[in-house]
């Protein structure tokens, strides 16, 4: 092969290569550029050849021209090939990302005759690099924090302290109005707290009886009262090395919140009927929708029992304090409906968003889930409008106004059932009573409540 071959060779070789390669003299003009080069800057060769390799702008030049007013790039200053990161713009303007490899040229002599310059698109790769950024911020997703949406700085800080206190094993508890979002809080605690593996067992302390919320707590013995008909075991044992959450414990009766510091200082508990003691290990995530401190000050709270769970507090503020929230939690719901429902709804109307923000959710997250469930059954059409939401949110003013002449009318319908009643038996209150299948002190509080005097009624009806 001879050395004019040879160079015929490298120029296919050089032609081919994917990267894009520049030689320039020692004055920073360009002598020579490959295939490569020409597709990623946009120019063609001849608009390339004898120019200033300024031509391409690129960033890093640039830089080095600005600080030594050289024209070299500062890549050939090292004398040896080096990458680097640069941007370049191409001839229509767009500017790209490059990986650029640079080198000195020398003769046989070792003088200087130019450099070589190397340039890879990264243009690709960049745009790759920010999908899969954009990817890994939507997976963990700062506006969600374990199923709990939220990008409000008050969210924020509900989801540091939930880290908090999962982090540590001491009594939690959670205060917020209705449908804020306390069991979806307990839960994410439980999720990544330190007693994640072990059992997560819930209780509402607000729908039992005193006697029946103690045989739920503690479990029973057979026998331990009427229809004790076998042992049971108490929430407290199930949930034993995991956590217990107590719903509603502002309604915790005074002498169930007496048991309940017993077991959590002693760590023990009786079934009730039964005077065996049993290890109990249980970390305590209670929620709230009251006051508790101001049920202290009223004496309807046991203050030590009190001090004992509320170790660390964490406050859902209502849906009305974050409205920044709203439109985030809105676009989830829909999205999960559409999933769920199958239904082709392109979205939600910015009049309907409008209406969403401005609402004052008296029902907090759960009315706002709530109202789009409503809006999946009834809208037919493309996107979900101010018409296809419940009444309440349409019109609160008319929907408060009904409710109260409901009311109001129940109160009419009430009164009017009475006095019939009371004119059938003569004004007979326990007569009364029996045939409204209430007792007869209710009959007489009632005839105080709507100032139904019997006798004088009976007259003027009569
Ligand atoms: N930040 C939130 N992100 C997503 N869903 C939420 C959020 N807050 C509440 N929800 C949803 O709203 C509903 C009510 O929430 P949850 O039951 O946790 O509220 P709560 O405060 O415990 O209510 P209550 O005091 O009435 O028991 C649930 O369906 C829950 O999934």
């Amino acid at each position: 092969m001879t050395g004019r071959e040879l160079d015929g060779y490298w120029k296919t070789v050089v032609n081919t290569l994917r990267d894009g390669i520049m030689i320039v003299n020692t004055r920073g003009a360009i002598v020579s550029v490959n295939r490569a080069f020409e597709q990623i800057t946009g120019y063609d060769r001849e608009e390339l050849i004898g120019k200033s390799c300024e031509i391409l702008h690129c960033d890093t030049c640039a830089r080095a021209r600005a600080e030594g007013g050289a024209f070299w790039c500062s890549l050939y200053l090292s004398e040896e090939a080096e990458q680097r990161k640069c941007q370049i713009r191409r001839k229509d303007g767009r500017e790209i990302q490059a990986l650029k490899n640079a080198a000195i040229l020398r003769d046989a002599e070792g003088n200087v005759i130019g450099a070589v310059e190397t340039l890879a698109d990264l243009s690709e790769i960049t745009e790759k690099e920010n999908q899969i950024e954009a990817f890994r911020r939507q997976l963990h997703s700062e506006d969600e924090f374990h199923g709990i949406v939220g990008s409000s700085a008050a969210m924020q800080r509900v989801f540091a302290m939930i880290e908090n206190a999962a982090a540590s094993d001491a009594p939690v508890i959670i205060y917020g109005e209705s449908g804020t979002g306390k069991e979806l809080v307990s839960r994410a605690i439980h999720d990544i707290g330190l007693r994640r593996t072990r059992p997560f067992v819930k209780v509402n302390c607000a729908s039992l009886t005193e006697s029946l919320l103690e045989s739920e707590l503690f479990g029973h013995v057979r026998g331990a009262y009427t229809g004790a008909y076998k042992d049971r075991v108490g929430r407290f044992e199930l949930a034993n090395k995991g956590d217990i959450f107590l719903d509603e414990i502002g309604d915790l009766p005074i002498p169930t919140q007496t048991k309940l510091l017993r077991v959590l200082e002693e760590k023990i508990v009786e079934r009730v009927g039964s005077s065996t003691p049993i290890t109990t290990d249980v970390r305590i995530i209670s929620a709230t929708n009251k006051d508790l401190l101001q049920l202290v000050e009223q004496g309807a709270y046991r203050q030590d029992f009190y001090f004992r769970i509320n170790v660390i507090p964490i406050v859902l503020p209502p849906l009305r304090q974050r409205v920044d929230d709203i439109p985030l939690l809105a676009e989830k719901f829909f999205n999960k409906l559409r999933l769920k429902s199958g239904k082709e709804l392109a979205g939600i109307s910015r009049e309907t968003m409008e209406l969403l923000v401005n609402h004052s959710w008296p029902g907090n997250v759960r009315e706002l889930k709530g109202a789009f469930e409503y809006a999946f059954v009834t809208c037919h059409e493309e996107m979900i409008q101010p018409i296809h939401l419940p009444e309440t949110i349409l019109r609160p003013k008319a929907a408060e106004t009904a409710a109260k002449k409901k009311a109001f009318s129940l109160k009419e319908i009430e009164k009017q059932e009475l006095l019939e009643v009371l004119e059938r038996t003569g004004g007979n209150q326990s007569k009364a009573a029996e045939i409204l299948g209430v007792s007869r002190v209710t009959v007489w509080n009632r005839m105080r409540r709507f100032g139904i005097d019997a006798k004088r009624t009976i007259e003027t009806r009569g």
